[in-house]
């Protein structure tokens, strides 16, 4: 059995991203987690002639849909609203992203965690600390999903240099989910130099593309589909490596540094950063290694300066949500 759960499956990501994933030959069970309208959601997407099964859960049925999964997809939370920065998302979505994980840590504890909730910066470290307060925690499992930055830099890429095939590109983004933590390195795209120019325009349209998509949805939301999108091309990679036995796979991801500490306690050490965007090479476990960073640019490493202790303050609020609670 590969069981994969959407948690947050009749939202604007959870119903396309349930869709997508109904499509992998890989998955058996297909198991979606709402507050409201999971069983519609189920019944719709029963139909469609795939392999896997499909059952909706709802709000108290959390137990019997993450019991024995491999895969748990968190897409549950609030949205932003024009104005608003991912921080301000903290307030709410961190109960809700600390009693999903809550559930994993009671029903799946060895499943992979996959977490798309705003703020990622601090929900990645929510998760971490859940898993680690009840002694299951493996960082080779959890990640946060930063592949929306990786999608659309190489889709804006392509509009400034048309010679570019978006998807063939593979632009490595690290750092963190949320405007200066999100450093884009164009430097490392093959037989590519942009300008000064150029690089401000695109920097600066990564970073914010978010905010694009926030203020032309007016108040209706943020990214769905391209969302959706992303997420299923990261959970069909976990699946790949996991389960379909494809080695070499990388992708940026959000990530506890320790899943890594070799490759990873020199910058550990020089930033104090716990967790980072970065490549990940994926395996059978999971995380096979963290690939070290390469040589950036100066204009990156100043990028990344100003990332650093904004990601510190993310983590930290994070990571603290859970250590200084008396719950
Ligand atoms: N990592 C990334 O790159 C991105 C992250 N996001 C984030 O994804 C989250 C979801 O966005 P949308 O799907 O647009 O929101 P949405 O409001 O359309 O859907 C969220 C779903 O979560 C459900 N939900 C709420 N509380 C729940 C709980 N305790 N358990 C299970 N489900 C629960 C709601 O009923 C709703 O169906 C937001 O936090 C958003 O900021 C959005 C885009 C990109
Ligand atoms: O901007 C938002 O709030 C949603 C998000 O994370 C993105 O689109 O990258």
């Amino acid at each position: 059995m590969v069981k994969v759960v959407v948690c947050g499956a009749a939202g604007g990501i959870g119903q396309p991203l349930s869709l997508l994933l109904k499509q992998s030959d890989l998955v058996t069970d297909l198991s979606l987690y709402d507050v409201v309208n999971a069983a519609g959601v189920a019944a719709d997407l029963s139909h469609i002639n795939t392999k896997s099964t499909v059952r909706g859960h709802g709000r108290d049925d959390i137990d019997a849909a993450l019991a024995g999964a491999h895969t748990v997809v968190i897409p549950a939370g609030v949205p932003r609203k024009p104005g608003m920065t991912r921080d301000d998302l903290f307030k709410i979505n961190a109960g809700i992203v600390r009693d999903l994980a809550e559930g994993v840590a009671r029903n799946c504890p060895s499943a992979f965690v996959l977490v798309i909730s705003n703020p990622v910066n601090s929900t990645v470290p929510i998760v971490c600390e859940v898993l680690k307060k009840h002694g299951v925690f493996n960082p080779k499992k959890v990640f946060g999903i930063s592949t929306l930055d990786v999608v659309r830099s190489s889709r804006f890429v392509s509009e400034v240099d048309p010679s570019i095939d978006p998807k063939n590109t593979r632009v490595t983004v690290i750092g963190g989910h949320s405007g200066v933590t999100i450093v884009p390195l164009l430097s490392q795209i093959h037989g590519q130099a942009f300008t000064k120019e150029q690089l401000d325009t695109l920097t600066h349209r990564i970073q914010y593309g978010g905010d694009e998509v926030v203020k032309a949805k007016d108040g209706a939301g943020s990214a769905t589909l391209s969302m959706a999108y992303a997420g299923a091309r990261f959970t069909n990679v976990i699946l790949e490596a996991t389960i379909g036995g494809k080695t070499g796979l990388i992708e940026s991801t959000y990530v506890n540094l320790l899943a890594d500490p070799e490759s990873t306690s020199v910058f550990r050490t020089k930033t104090g950063l716990d967790y980072f965007a970065q490549d990940v090479e994926f395996g059978p476990e999971g995380i096979s290694r963290i690939v070290p960073l390469p040589v950036i640019s100066d204009y990156e490493q100043s990028l990344l300066n100003e990332a650093i202790p904004e990601l510190m303050t993310n983590i930290t609020k994070g990571a603290s949500f859970i250590t200084d609670s008396t719950i």
